[in-house]
Formats: C-alpha cells, sequence, structure tokens
C-alpha cells in the first residue's frame, strides 16, 4: 500500500494532455482561457463623452459659448461644432468634429442659447473618452491560462467576442456497480439501497463546470462490468467505477479493467476511509475505482479525482490543504493510516463531526471540508493544528 503523498504524486505525473475546444461566450465561465486572446477592435472604438455636459473646442480663458445642436448615445448624425460653439453632448456620445473638451453640466448655467462658466477649471481634453485609450486593436487582452470571470466574460463581450477557445473539460463517464442499489423514487426492498453515489458524484462534477456526463448502473456481473467499462472508454476521458473495488466474491472492478487494458497506477492507500481506492490510464484516459461506500467516495473524489480533474483542466488543483486550524477536541485514531475526519470549520478552530464511519453521510449535513490527519500520528490534544480543505 502507498501512502496518501505517493498517491498524489502519481496522480500529478499521470494527468493525460489537455484538449482545447471552441465554447460560445456564455459558456466559457470558470473554464480557463486556452489561447492568447487579441482584440479586434480599438475600445474605446470612437471618441466620447464621459459625462453628461457641453462638448467644446478648449480655449484658454473661454467661458462663454453659444448652445447649437446636441448628441445623445448612440446618434448617427453627428454634427460638426462650429468656432465658438458648444453642443449639448450626452455619456457614451460620439463627440463631434471640432471638439476636444467635455464640460459637465453641474459647471454651466444655461441662458437661452447661451452658456456661462459657473465654476470650475476647464483642462483641455477632460472627460472625453478617447479611441483606443483602453485597447487598441490587436492588443492581447486576455493571457492564454487565464480564468474566465464573469467580468472576463464582459471584456470579451465588449470586443465582439463570441467564441472562445478553452482547455476542454473531460467527458465522464460514471459506473454505478451494485446489486443491491435502487435509483431514488423506486420503493426498497429488504437489503437494498439508494443510489447515494452516482448523484453525488454526478453533481460534484457538475460543480467542476464539466457538463458531459454520463451516469449508468450495472449489477455485480462480470461480463456486464467488463462491457460497461469497454463501452465507457470509447467514449470518455474520465471513467469513475463506484463500488465492486474490495476483495468480495462479487468485486469484479479490478479484473474488469485490466481485461480493458487499464495500466494500474495504484491501488489502495493507507488512508480511511477509502482505502481500496484504484487509479489507472488507458491511452490518455484516466480511470478512478472508487470504493463504494459513499463517504469513501466523496473523500476519494474531494481529495484525488478533484484535484486531477482540475490539473486537468488548467485550474489550481488544490491537492494541500488550504487552511491550517486548531482541533477543538482531542483525537486519537490509528497511526499506520492517514485520516479524513468531516469537519466544521468555526472562526478559529474546526470541530470534529459525529458520524466518521464509512458507509455514514449525517456529517455532510454540516459539514464544511475534511481534516487531514497524517500517517505516523497516534493521538491529537485539543488546540494542535490540523490541515483543512475546505469543499
Ligand atoms: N475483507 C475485506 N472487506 C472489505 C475491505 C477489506 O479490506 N477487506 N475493505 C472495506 C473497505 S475499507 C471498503 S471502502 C469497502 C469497499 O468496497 P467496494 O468498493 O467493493 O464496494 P461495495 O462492496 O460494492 O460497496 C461497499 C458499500 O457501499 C455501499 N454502496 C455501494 N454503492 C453505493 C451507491 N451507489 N450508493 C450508496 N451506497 C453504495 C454498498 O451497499 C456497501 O455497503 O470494502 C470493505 N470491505
Ligand atoms: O476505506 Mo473504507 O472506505 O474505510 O470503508
Amino acid at each position: 500500500m502507498i501512502s496518501v503523498s505517493q498517491a498524489k504524486a502519481i496522480l500529478q505525473k499521470n494527468i493525460p494532455p489537455r484538449k482545447s475546444k471552441l465554447v460560445p461566450l456564455e459558456k466559457a465561465i470558470g473554464l480557463i482561457c486556452g489561447v492568447d486572446i487579441h482584440s479586434p477592435m480599438h475600445v474605446p472604438s470612437f471618441d466620447n463623452s464621459a459625462m453628461d455636459g457641453y462638448a467644446i473646442a478648449w480655449e484658454a480663458r473661454k467661458t462663454r459659448w453659444v448652445l447649437e445642436g446636441e448628441i445623445a448615445a448612440g446618434a448617427k448624425d453627428i454634427p460638426i461644432l462650429s468656432t465658438g460653439k458648444a453642443i449639448r453632448i450626452f455619456t457614451g456620445a460620439p463627440m463631434p468634429d471640432g471638439a476636444d473638451t467635455v464640460i459637465q453640466q453641474e459647471w454651466i448655467a444655461v441662458e437661452g442659447s447661451t452658456l456661462s462658466l459657473q465654476s470650475g477649471e476647464i483642462i483641455k481634453g477632460m472627460h472625453v473618452r478617447k479611441e483606443g485609450t483602453q485597447t487598441k486593436s490587436g492588443d492581447i487582452i486576455m493571457k492564454a491560462g487565464t480564468a474566465i470571470t464573469p467580468g472576463g466574460i464582459g471584456l470579451l463581450a465588449s470586443v465582439g467576442i463570441q467564441h472562445v477557445s478553452v482547455i476542454a473539460p473531460p467527458s465522464v463517464g460514471i459506473i454505478i456497480t451494485g446489486n443491491e442499489i435502487k435509483e431514488v423514487g423506486q420503493p426498497l426492498e429488504h437489503g437494498e439501497i439508494y443510489n447515494a453515489n452516482g448523484p453525488l458524484l454526478t453533481t460534484y462534477l457538475q460543480q467542476e463546470g464539466i457538463e458531459a456526463i454520463e451516469c449508468i448502473r450495472v449489477e455485480d456481473n462480470p461480463d456486464m462490468v467488463r462491457q460497461a467499462i469497454n463501452k465507457a472508454l470509447t467514449i470518455h476521458d474520465l471513467i469513475l467505477l463506484s463500488g465492486g473495488i474490495s476483495v468480495g466474491d462479487y468485486d469484479f472492478v479490478k479484473e474488469g479493467l485490466e481485461q480493458a487494458g487499464v495500466q494500474e497506477l495504484f491501488y489502495k492507500i493507507k488512508q480511511k476511509p477509502g482505502k481500496p481506492l484504484y487509479a489507472g490510464i488507458k491511452d490518455e484516459q484516466m480511470i478512478f475505482a472508487l470504493p463504494g461506500n459513499p463517504a469513501s467516495v466523496i473523500t476519494c473524489f474531494n481529495q484525488y479525482v478533484k484535484p486531477s480533474i482540475r490539473q486537468w483542466m488548467g485550474k489550481n488543483p488544490g491537492w494541500e490543504p488550504t487552511l491550517w486550524l486548531p482541533l477543538n477536541s482531542p483525537m486519537k485514531k490509528n497511526p499506520d493510516l492517514t485520516f479524513f475526519l468531516k469537519i466544521k470549520t468555526h472562526p478559529e478552530e474546526v470541530e470534529i463531526l459525529q458520524g466518521q464511519e464509512s458507509f455514514n453521510l449525517i456529517a455532510f449535513s454540516t459539514a464544511d471540508g475534511f481534516a487531514e490527519i497524517p500517517e505516523g500520528v497516534e493521538a491529537m490534544e485539543k488546540g494542535e493544528k490540523v490541515g483543512v480543505y475546505l469543499w
């Protein structure tokens, strides 16, 4: 069996190569920009007013103008400014030829068609947003590797970009094994349980920005498990299996993966929960067989699958704890294993929640992360700091 850090190091070295794809702008949120993006236009694309006020040609010590005409935002017929005159103008409206300065209306008194300056010092060029001052056509406006935010989408939309090349999220096939599993909505017979792993894995993947998810169920039958694996390998980049990876007589996942030509990266980690985790690769595909207990699935997903996906997608993977906080109670454990404990964080401390068994999901109603208690540690005192992974 390998340690948690060895398993993570193996995964980090074996993430398949990235692929890129073109997506509509509104689908790019949360994804990583795949190439440097150049602006196809100047921004602003025309000189325009930054204020509601009056467009003038600046002259030293001039304080009176004759008003003629107006220009609203979006106006098509733009008058030319005559010498000594002013044109009424609004924020975002194109500047008229002949004008170089805008005076905000609060500084001006209007009497008939005469404008007089009441206060303020007019600086040549003030309140004019000049063409190309934000961005020149051809400038790089977003670098490859940037996480695309709503603000970034606004920037790209502002230069008329409709599609953006991003690092493609992997397409994922989930295979849920188990004769005892029923879907929510079906009646349960004695000995049966509801499928928790399918919905939790699907929604974890959705949170990572993955839309191409197929989730199927197979019985604990070696031929059916093998066929499901082979089919998933023809379609998906990432395959997640739930259950059937331990040593029972009805655990057929490992042999199914071997028969499908998957190369094992590791099997079994010195950890609790999730000890019998399997990871493998085939061509440019990655495969995880997650131990069926739901809390083991959640732990293994968060510790190994999620960081692998994030690294694959060019994001910050989060292989290590993000926070160190003191325990609010002492704890004891088996020193041969790393423990991942469901926790609730409080402003200054960590609470270890009740129900740490691998079958027990109750802690997830309040948990906001895991604490990692490393291999080698047998006991911890109240107040000792633990590494925390928040969801
Ligand atoms: N003799 C040994 N037995 C077991 C060992 C061991 O080392 N020696 N390891 C235990 C550990 S640790 C784990 S974890 C489990 C992993 O078992 P499998 O991956 O083979 O999973 P299953 O046996 O199929 O299921 C385990 C458990 O989880 C429930 N389950 C399965 N799928 C779902 C689902 N989709 N939704 C909700 N619950 C699910 C299933 O009913 C079982 O109770 O092996 C131990 N045994
Ligand atoms: O390792 Mo298992 O996931 O503890 O029950």
